[in-house]
């Protein structure tokens, strides 16, 4: 009898473990995780919270390549914020988070000691979730960073930076007549473009966008969208998306995260046509997230 037992629960065991290994994310990233001239690369970055007891993301490896759009998926608390927000150091103001690792940023080590978080912030923007522009003018928005970071000379060159941001938010034609309005008065949609156009003013060479459309209605969507097709010209940008619809229509490149791996990444026609990993097939399947 105890035999039985004790066989059945070897062979519970040993189908566990099989489970588990078709399952659990691969050693090493599947796909192609690194680029030639990558404008930021991530290296065996992992991520904690809570004083180091809670781990959000594990041994990322991931370049950011020039002009391109790589899109993050995954399910909900897989990893994909907490990682994008290191490429800024967002995460440096969350009390007992602690980043490992290194991120570069045209080969220099953005957590090194003498790195201004000022001038990090103006050369990785940032672009959020719900679009929240200051409690001031639409110009006063777009004008806030060339102010602060001293970018111009004088109201003439001002105005110019403020015409050309909002022109590339695709924002213009509707504001050109109401610049002094309070931003608050502005459709979401048009928040969100003109939160765009104020990163864009302080010409960052990397754009985060952390779920750009979530709080916004699908012809919104399809505005921001073409316009991060455009900004890609520019821009390298970096996204955070729940619809794979999107990763699929904008971005070059997608990275697929799960459970704090980032189980793999490849070009975005690659991941979804013929994925490599079991994981990544299940997710972009439907099958959880
Ligand atoms: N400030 C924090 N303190 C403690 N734990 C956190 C904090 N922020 C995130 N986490 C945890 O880290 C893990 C990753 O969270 P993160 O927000 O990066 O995931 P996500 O993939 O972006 O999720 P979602 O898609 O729901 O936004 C989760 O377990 C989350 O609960």
């Amino acid at each position: 009898m105890t035999t039985v037992i004790t066989h059945t629960g070897e062979m519970n065991q040993v189908h566990q473990e099989m489970a588990a290994e078709k399952t659990a994310a691969p050693k090493e990233t599947c796909g192609l995780p690194f680029v030639t001239a990558p404008r930021m690369t991530a290296r065996d970055v992992s991520v904690s919270y809570e004083g180091g007891a809670k781990s959000a993301i594990r041994n990322i490896n991931l370049d950011i390549g020039e002009k391109q759009v790589l899109a993050m998926i995954g399910p909900s608390g897989c990893g994909k914020s907490t990682f994008l927000r290191c490429l800024n150091r967002m995460n440096d103001t969350v009390p007992g988070c602690e980043v490992k690792g290194e991120i570069l940023l045209d080969g220099h080590n953005i957590y090194a000691k003498e790195q201004e978080i000022v001038e990090l912030r103006s050369q990785v923007g940032m672009v959020f979730q719900r679009p929240n522009p200051f409690p001031k003018s639409i110009y006063d928005n777009v004008a806030y960073g060339p102010r602060i970071h001293g970018l111009v000379d004088g109201k003439d060159e001002l105005d110019g930076v403020i015409e050309e941001s909002l022109r590339r938010a695709g924002l213009w034609a509707e504001v050109a007549d109401r610049l002094d309005q309070p931003a608050t008065g502005l459709s979401g949609g048009q928040q969100q473009r003109l939160c765009i156009a104020r990163t864009i003013a302080i010409a960052p060479e990397v754009i985060l966008m952390d779920e750009p459309c979530s709080a916004l209605d699908p012809i919104a969507t399809g505005i921001i969208e073409e316009l991060i097709s455009e900004l890609k010209e520019n821009f390298s940008i970096v996204m955070v998306t729940h619809s794979m619809s999107q990763a699929k229509r904008v971005s070059d490149r997608t990275a697929y995260f799960h459970l704090g791996d980032l189980v793999e990444v490849n070009e975005t026609a690659r991941v979804f046509e013929d994925p490599e990993h079991k994981l990544t097939r299940d997710y972009i399947g439907g099958r959880f997230g």
